[in-house]
């Protein structure tokens, strides 16, 4: 892990009230998978190639994952984060602890509105047209959520909702301020995609695929991109690490659309080898709260400049250019 990543951690760890710790932190079940994730770079090598006389010229090929509830890690919250965010694209959770509105208005990137589709349809229209209004680039779906994921740190401190004074903002006026005011549902399909494909011209993406054939179904039903993910382990603890199912969807989109990786990336390093196995970009989700807890707006942009820095550097030194070829297997 990149050394100041690791810092920020230990910092957030420090500062935040260990329930809310927990909550970032921790995964579904024995948090396999959430170990795996990171496991998985660690078991790859790069294969660099030399002499290309390439000077790497490269746009930083990272999103911020969307992740729920930033003002338990800060009082600033999203704000703060939307602030870090500079160019780099920052997808906020549907449960984010400020009006998406007011987070767009925040950040001078784009921003793009992670969804959860509600059961009541009307609830999900009122959120479309809420991001539309709000000026969000693009919709993010959640699909590896049809319930709630199971985290033992959770149930064993009994967190069921936000302390007082802190909401879902974009849920409030829709269904209430908690946590459990938004629902997971088995029911959501394919047939939901079309309709909100329909309902909006913002760019539709599915996040939350591990199997090819869904993958090849996502781009059927017509997406922008898909995020390889599994939540960061926080949902079902007998998945492969993203980085494991990388390879098999991006063979199976054959750059129709562009494949986003989240999981486990930790440092530049990671960021190339998610590239090199066929990502067009990879996303962040724990580092960003860990940079958002231990230091606000100057922690997120830390956590992206050093992500930002070591990446060139790595690529550099690999030719400047990633293939599949240039990961190998760390005997
Ligand atoms: C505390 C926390 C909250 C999250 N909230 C959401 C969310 O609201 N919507 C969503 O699609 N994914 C959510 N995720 C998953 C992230 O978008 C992302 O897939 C994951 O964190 C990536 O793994 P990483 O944390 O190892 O980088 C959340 C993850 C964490 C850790
Ligand atoms: C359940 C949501 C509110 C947040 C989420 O997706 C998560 O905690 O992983």
């Amino acid at each position: 892990m990149n050394p100041v990543l690791a810092e920020l951690h230990d910092k957030a760890r420090a500062v935040l009230d260990p329930v809310h710790y927990d909550f970032f932190a921790g995964g579904v079940g024995d948090e396999v998978v959430l170990a795996e994730n990171e496991a998985a770079f660690r078991r790859r090598a790069l294969l660099p190639r030399v002499l290309r006389g390439i000077e790497v010229r490269q746009d930083f090929p990272v999103l911020i994952s969307p992740t729920a509830f930033h003002k338990l890690a800060h009082p600033d919250g999203e704000l703060a984060t939307a602030r870090a965010a500079g160019t780099t694209t920052l997808v906020s959770s549907m449960a984010s602890t400020v009006p998406i509105a007011e987070v767009v208005a925040a950040a001078s990137g784009p921003v793009w509105f992670q969804l959860y589709v509600q059961p009541d349809p009307a609830v999900t229209e009122a959120l479309v047209r809420r991001a539309e209004r709000a000026g969000c680039a693009a919709l993010v779906v959640t699909a590896d959520s049809p319930v709630f994921g199971r985290h033992r740190r959770d149930l064993a401190h009994g967190f069921h909702d936000l302390p007082a004074g802190l909401a879902a903002e974009n849920m409030r006026d829709l269904t209430g301020p908690g946590l459990r005011t938004i629902e997971m549902s088995p029911a959501v399909s394919w047939g939901h995609l079309d309709r909100l494909r329909e309902m909006t011209a913002l760019p539709l993406w599915v996040k939350g695929i591990l199997h090819p054939a869904d993958a090849v179904l996502a781009v059927e039903h017509g997406v922008a991109g898909i995020v390889v993910s599994n939540h960061g382990g926080r949902q079902l603890d007998l998945v492969p690490a993203a980085l494991d199912a990388l390879p098999a969807v991006a063979d199976a989109v054959a750059g129709r659309v562009p494949v986003v990786l989240d999981g486990g990336v930790r440092g530049g390093g990671d960021i190339a080898v998610a590239l090199a196995l066929g990502a067009s970009a990879v996303g962040i989700g724990r580092p960003v709260l860990w940079g958002l807890a231990a230091d606000g707006e100057q922690g997120v942009r830390r956590v992206l400049d050093v992500l930002h820095d070591e990446f060139l550097h790595v690529l550099t030194l690999c030719g400047g250019e990633l293939s599949r070829d240039v990961v190998v297997a760390r005997c």
